[in-house]
């Protein structure tokens, strides 16, 4: 669905932030892009949405060139970025103007999602919290049934209940031919959510893997302490270590936030 290669990006009279960047990403899957701040998140997924162009390589998206913006790609793409705007109209004046873009809009998604954000449905947009817009926006994004969903930060502003909310939203919404992209620097936001990992480090994919190889590959474990054992990487807490060891044959929880601390701190889980 998502074929990169060689890609080539600078932000203007900034130096280049992607040389020769590389992946590819099929659909089936909600795959988590994280990245420390400022690793290029919301750059990729411009570049994918094409709302910013290539210096050189290319960027294909379901089989379309994105910079070229063309009606029967945007009509499969629903990219919900960091920062908003909304206009001031109704809830239901808004869902009947946007929703004719997106051939495939569930209506009834639509308004399940809503009662179960318990977004007040007769309230003006403009008038809304930040986390009851952004959960309006998430609700709209999944009922468009796109086949490409991106959503940049989309639990910035959530409480903690509407954080889980959002985990069974997602994960209930989706069919095997569309691919959600979350990007996020809340490593924690996304556990027992994605099935596949990208993590993005000063421009460059230093992960791209599927959560159950990992698991498989791979113990995430806490230890009183490591005199005995050889972990490949270690944090040392107030109760013991959180240790990565290689894996024993069981397929072992995957610790999110362990991994990208070890990928980004420079360990090598081949
Ligand atoms: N419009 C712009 N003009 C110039 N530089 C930019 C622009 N947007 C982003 N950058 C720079 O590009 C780099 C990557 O920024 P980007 O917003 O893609 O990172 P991010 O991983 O999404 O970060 P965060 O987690 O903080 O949102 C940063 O160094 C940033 O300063």
């Amino acid at each position: 669905m998502i074929d990169l290669n060689a890609l080539k990006f600078s932000h203007r009279k900034k130096e280049i932030l992607f040389d020769n960047l590389c992946f590819n990403l099929k659909s089936g899957s909600i795959t988590g892009l994280l990245g420390k701040n400022g690793a290029g998140k919301t750059t990729l997924l411009k570049l994918i949405a094409g709302m910013i162009f290539p210096k050189d390589g290319k960027v294909e998206v379901m089989g379309y060139t994105p910079r070229k913006r063309e009606p029967n790609f945007l009509k499969q793409l629903y990219y919900l970025p960091e920062e908003f705007y909304l206009p001031n109209t109704s809830v239901k004046f808004y869902v009947k103007a946007n929703a004719v873009f997106y051939p495939n809009f569930d209506h009834e998604l639509m308004d399940l999602q809503m009662q179960k954000f318990e977004i007040p449905v007769d309230n003006r947009l403009d008038k809304m919290s930040y986390g009851q817009k952004k959960k309006f926006l998430i609700a709209f994004a999944l009922a468009t049934k796109s086949k490409l969903i991106i959503l940049d930060e989309p639990t910035n502003g959530l409480d903690i209940p509407s954080k889980s909310i959002f985990r069974r939203m997602l994960a209930g919404a989706l069919s095997e031919d569309q691919l959600v992209l979350i990007s996020t620097h809340q490593v924690k936001d996304v556990e027992n959510l994605i099935d596949r990992i990208m993590i993005l480090d000063h421009g460059e994919m230093i992960m791209n893997r599927e959560i159950l190889d990992i698991s498989e590959k791979y113990q995430f474990t806490t230890v009183r302490d490591t005199k005995s054992i050889e972990p490949l990487y270690e944090e040392s807490g107030p109760i013991g270590s959180r240790v990565i060891l290689p894996g024993n044959g069981n397929s072992s929880p995957v610790d999110i936030e362990l991994l990208f601390n070890a990928t980004t701190s420079g360990i090598k889980l081949t």
